[in-house]
Protein backbone atom coordinates (compact mmCIF):
# COMPACT_ATOMS: atom_id res chain seq x y z
CA UNK A 1 0.00 0.00 0.00
CA UNK A 2 1.55 3.20 -0.55
CA UNK A 3 2.17 5.83 1.86
CA UNK A 4 -0.63 7.77 3.61
CA UNK A 5 -0.87 11.48 1.90
CA UNK A 6 -1.51 13.95 4.01
CA UNK A 7 -3.28 16.08 1.37
CA UNK A 8 -5.69 12.77 1.64
CA UNK A 9 -9.04 12.40 3.51
CA UNK A 10 -10.47 9.64 2.75
CA UNK A 11 -8.90 7.55 -0.16
CA UNK A 12 -11.75 5.16 -2.38
CA UNK A 13 -9.10 2.80 -4.24
CA UNK A 14 -11.13 1.17 -7.14
CA UNK A 15 -14.44 0.77 -4.84
CA UNK A 16 -17.29 -1.11 -6.04
CA UNK A 17 -21.38 -1.36 -4.31
CA UNK A 18 -22.36 -3.57 -6.94
CA UNK A 19 -23.22 -2.67 -10.06
CA UNK A 20 -24.76 0.90 -9.20
CA UNK A 21 -21.57 3.08 -8.03
CA UNK A 22 -18.00 2.65 -8.88
CA UNK A 23 -15.43 5.30 -6.92
CA UNK A 24 -11.59 6.08 -7.50
CA UNK A 25 -11.07 9.28 -6.16
CA UNK A 26 -9.07 11.10 -3.41
CA UNK A 27 -11.05 13.42 -1.83
CA UNK A 28 -8.86 16.17 0.44
CA UNK A 29 -9.18 17.61 3.58
CA UNK A 30 -11.53 20.76 4.05
CA UNK A 31 -15.15 20.87 2.77
CA UNK A 32 -16.07 18.37 -0.07
CA UNK A 33 -19.52 18.71 -2.02
CA UNK A 34 -20.99 15.85 -3.76
CA UNK A 35 -23.57 16.21 -5.82
CA UNK A 36 -25.40 13.92 -8.53
CA UNK A 37 -28.97 12.83 -9.37
CA UNK A 38 -31.10 11.25 -7.17
CA UNK A 39 -30.71 7.11 -6.82
CA UNK A 40 -27.35 7.92 -8.19
CA UNK A 41 -24.72 6.53 -5.01
CA UNK A 42 -24.49 9.89 -3.47
CA UNK A 43 -25.38 8.82 0.44
CA UNK A 44 -24.04 5.21 -0.45
CA UNK A 45 -20.61 7.19 -0.44
CA UNK A 46 -21.02 8.39 2.95
CA UNK A 47 -21.99 6.09 4.25
CA UNK A 48 -18.70 3.99 2.86
CA UNK A 49 -17.16 6.66 4.10
CA UNK A 50 -18.04 5.78 8.07
CA UNK A 51 -18.60 1.67 7.61
CA UNK A 52 -21.61 1.88 7.48
CA UNK A 53 -21.96 0.10 4.35
CA UNK A 54 -18.92 -2.14 2.87
CA UNK A 55 -17.84 -2.29 -0.39
CA UNK A 56 -18.49 -4.95 -3.03
CA UNK A 57 -14.51 -4.63 -3.64
CA UNK A 58 -11.89 -2.16 -3.57
CA UNK A 59 -10.70 -0.31 -0.27
CA UNK A 60 -11.42 2.98 1.98
CA UNK A 61 -9.42 4.45 3.82
CA UNK A 62 -9.18 7.10 6.03
CA UNK A 63 -6.43 9.00 6.54
CA UNK A 64 -4.22 6.57 5.22
CA UNK A 65 -5.64 3.45 6.87
CA UNK A 66 -7.92 1.00 5.47
CA UNK A 67 -11.69 1.87 7.76
CA UNK A 68 -12.40 -1.79 7.20
CA UNK A 69 -9.60 -2.40 9.59
CA UNK A 70 -11.33 0.49 12.10
CA UNK A 71 -13.10 -0.79 15.14
CA UNK A 72 -16.41 0.97 13.60
CA UNK A 73 -17.40 2.50 17.06
CA UNK A 74 -14.04 4.48 17.20
CA UNK A 75 -14.30 4.96 13.66
CA UNK A 76 -17.65 7.00 13.90
CA UNK A 77 -16.78 9.12 16.85
CA UNK A 78 -13.74 10.63 14.77
CA UNK A 79 -15.94 10.19 11.43
CA UNK A 80 -20.09 11.38 11.85
CA UNK A 81 -22.67 10.77 10.04
CA UNK A 82 -25.89 13.30 10.02
CA UNK A 83 -29.05 11.68 8.19
CA UNK A 84 -31.74 12.54 6.02
CA UNK A 85 -34.03 11.77 8.77
CA UNK A 86 -32.10 11.78 11.92
CA UNK A 87 -33.19 10.24 14.81
CA UNK A 88 -33.81 11.86 18.04
CA UNK A 89 -33.50 10.12 21.51
CA UNK A 90 -36.72 11.00 24.07
CA UNK A 91 -36.28 13.97 25.82
CA UNK A 92 -35.37 17.91 26.04
CA UNK A 93 -33.33 19.53 23.54
CA UNK A 94 -30.70 19.93 26.18
CA UNK A 95 -30.90 15.87 26.69
CA UNK A 96 -30.75 15.36 22.81
CA UNK A 97 -27.41 17.88 22.51
CA UNK A 98 -25.97 16.36 26.08
CA UNK A 99 -25.95 13.27 24.78
CA UNK A 100 -23.53 13.06 21.54
CA UNK A 101 -21.14 14.69 23.69
CA UNK A 102 -21.33 12.12 26.64
CA UNK A 103 -21.20 9.25 23.80
CA UNK A 104 -18.16 11.34 22.46
CA UNK A 105 -16.35 10.31 25.97
CA UNK A 106 -16.64 14.30 26.84
CA UNK A 107 -18.75 15.48 29.68
CA UNK A 108 -22.15 17.13 28.96
CA UNK A 109 -21.21 20.80 27.19
CA UNK A 110 -22.74 23.77 29.35
CA UNK A 111 -25.62 26.06 28.33
CA UNK A 112 -23.74 28.69 27.12
CA UNK A 113 -22.58 25.96 24.36
CA UNK A 114 -25.79 24.55 23.98
CA UNK A 115 -27.11 28.05 23.32
CA UNK A 116 -24.29 28.58 20.89
CA UNK A 117 -25.05 26.13 18.46
CA UNK A 118 -28.41 26.68 18.45
CA UNK A 119 -27.68 29.89 17.22
CA UNK A 120 -25.90 28.19 14.81
CA UNK A 121 -28.60 26.17 13.19
CA UNK A 122 -30.91 28.99 14.07
CA UNK A 123 -33.47 27.09 15.94
CA UNK A 124 -34.79 29.49 18.38
CA UNK A 125 -36.39 26.95 21.03
CA UNK A 126 -36.01 26.94 24.90
CA UNK A 127 -33.75 24.12 25.99
CA UNK A 128 -36.28 22.50 28.01
CA UNK A 129 -38.59 22.04 25.16
CA UNK A 130 -39.57 18.33 24.13
CA UNK A 131 -37.44 17.02 20.82
CA UNK A 132 -40.05 14.79 19.92
CA UNK A 133 -42.68 17.81 19.11
CA UNK A 134 -40.59 19.44 17.07
CA UNK A 135 -40.74 19.34 13.13
CA UNK A 136 -39.12 17.77 10.33
CA UNK A 137 -36.93 21.20 9.79
CA UNK A 138 -36.43 21.19 13.60
CA UNK A 139 -35.50 18.22 14.10
CA UNK A 140 -32.87 18.17 11.48
CA UNK A 141 -31.78 21.42 13.41
CA UNK A 142 -31.01 19.84 16.18
CA UNK A 143 -29.08 16.91 14.96
CA UNK A 144 -26.78 19.53 13.43
CA UNK A 145 -26.59 21.13 16.44
CA UNK A 146 -25.76 17.81 18.41
CA UNK A 147 -23.28 16.97 16.33
CA UNK A 148 -21.26 20.58 15.87
CA UNK A 149 -21.38 19.78 20.04
CA UNK A 150 -19.91 16.50 19.25
CA UNK A 151 -16.85 17.62 17.09
CA UNK A 152 -16.02 14.67 15.20
CA UNK A 153 -12.80 15.11 13.01
CA UNK A 154 -15.04 14.58 9.59
CA UNK A 155 -18.72 15.54 9.41
CA UNK A 156 -20.47 13.92 6.61
CA UNK A 157 -23.79 15.69 5.98
CA UNK A 158 -26.39 14.23 3.94
CA UNK A 159 -28.53 16.61 2.18
CA UNK A 160 -28.79 18.28 5.90
CA UNK A 161 -31.34 20.59 4.79
CA UNK A 162 -33.77 18.30 2.91
CA UNK A 163 -36.56 19.44 5.64
CA UNK A 164 -35.92 23.44 4.82
CA UNK A 165 -36.71 25.91 2.19
CA UNK A 166 -34.15 27.09 0.02
CA UNK A 167 -33.34 30.05 1.08
CA UNK A 168 -32.92 29.68 4.95
CA UNK A 169 -31.33 26.29 3.94
CA UNK A 170 -28.15 27.61 2.43
CA UNK A 171 -27.19 30.48 5.29
CA UNK A 172 -27.91 27.80 7.43
CA UNK A 173 -25.69 25.47 5.45
CA UNK A 174 -22.78 28.28 5.26
CA UNK A 175 -23.18 28.94 9.01
CA UNK A 176 -22.56 25.29 9.97
CA UNK A 177 -19.60 24.92 7.21
CA UNK A 178 -18.03 27.87 8.55
CA UNK A 179 -18.54 26.91 12.13
CA UNK A 180 -16.92 23.75 11.04
CA UNK A 181 -13.60 25.40 9.55
CA UNK A 182 -13.50 27.50 12.69
CA UNK A 183 -13.21 24.79 14.68
CA UNK A 184 -10.72 22.73 12.21
CA UNK A 185 -13.04 19.67 11.19
CA UNK A 186 -13.26 18.32 7.61
CA UNK A 187 -16.85 17.79 6.02
CA UNK A 188 -18.16 16.04 2.99
CA UNK A 189 -21.73 17.17 1.78
CA UNK A 190 -24.33 15.81 -0.03
CA UNK A 191 -26.11 18.18 -1.70
CA UNK A 192 -29.40 18.80 -4.51
CA UNK A 193 -28.87 22.49 -4.17
CA UNK A 194 -26.23 23.80 -7.13
CA UNK A 195 -26.28 26.85 -5.06
CA UNK A 196 -24.24 25.36 -2.41
CA UNK A 197 -21.72 23.91 -4.80
CA UNK A 198 -18.80 26.88 -3.97
CA UNK A 199 -18.81 26.48 -0.47
CA UNK A 200 -17.08 23.58 -1.33
CA UNK A 201 -12.97 23.49 -1.25
CA UNK A 202 -13.68 20.31 -3.80
CA UNK A 203 -16.53 18.86 -5.57
CA UNK A 204 -17.25 15.06 -6.46
CA UNK A 205 -20.29 14.26 -9.43
CA UNK A 206 -21.92 11.14 -9.65
CA UNK A 207 -22.82 10.62 -13.29
CA UNK A 208 -23.62 6.97 -14.92
CA UNK A 209 -22.63 5.03 -11.90
CA UNK A 210 -18.83 6.61 -11.64
CA UNK A 211 -18.06 8.95 -8.90
CA UNK A 212 -15.23 11.73 -9.85
CA UNK A 213 -13.26 14.70 -8.69
CA UNK A 214 -14.72 17.52 -10.83
CA UNK A 215 -13.70 21.35 -11.22
N1 LIG B 1 -25.02 -3.00 -2.17
C1 LIG B 1 -25.96 -2.55 -2.99
N2 LIG B 1 -26.39 -3.31 -4.02
C2 LIG B 1 -27.33 -2.87 -4.87
N3 LIG B 1 -27.92 -1.66 -4.77
C3 LIG B 1 -27.54 -0.86 -3.77
C4 LIG B 1 -26.54 -1.26 -2.82
N4 LIG B 1 -26.34 -0.24 -1.95
C5 LIG B 1 -27.18 0.74 -2.33
N5 LIG B 1 -27.90 0.37 -3.40
C6 LIG B 1 -28.91 1.18 -4.14
O1 LIG B 1 -28.22 2.21 -4.81
C7 LIG B 1 -29.07 3.33 -5.00
C8 LIG B 1 -28.34 4.60 -4.60
O2 LIG B 1 -28.76 4.99 -3.32
P1 LIG B 1 -28.28 6.33 -2.57
O3 LIG B 1 -29.20 6.52 -1.42
O4 LIG B 1 -26.84 6.24 -2.30
O5 LIG B 1 -28.54 7.44 -3.69
P2 LIG B 1 -28.55 9.02 -3.56
O6 LIG B 1 -27.73 9.53 -4.70
O7 LIG B 1 -28.12 9.43 -2.18
O8 LIG B 1 -30.06 9.34 -3.78
P3 LIG B 1 -31.03 10.54 -3.25
O9 LIG B 1 -30.49 11.80 -3.85
O10 LIG B 1 -32.36 10.15 -3.81
O11 LIG B 1 -30.99 10.50 -1.75
C9 LIG B 1 -30.34 3.02 -4.23
O12 LIG B 1 -31.30 2.58 -5.16
C10 LIG B 1 -29.89 1.92 -3.27
O13 LIG B 1 -30.95 1.08 -2.92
Amino acid sequence: MSQPSRDVLFDFDDVRVGAILHADLAIPPGVTVIFGPSGAGKTTLLRLACAMQAPSSGTVSFRGEDIARVDPVLLRRRVTMVTQQPFLWPGTIADELSIACVLQGRGAPDRERMGEVLAVVGLDKDLAEDASTLSGGERQRVALARVLLAGPEVYLLDEPTAALDARGARDLVRRVVDWIRATGGDVVMVTHDEGLMEIGDARVAIRDHEAEVVA
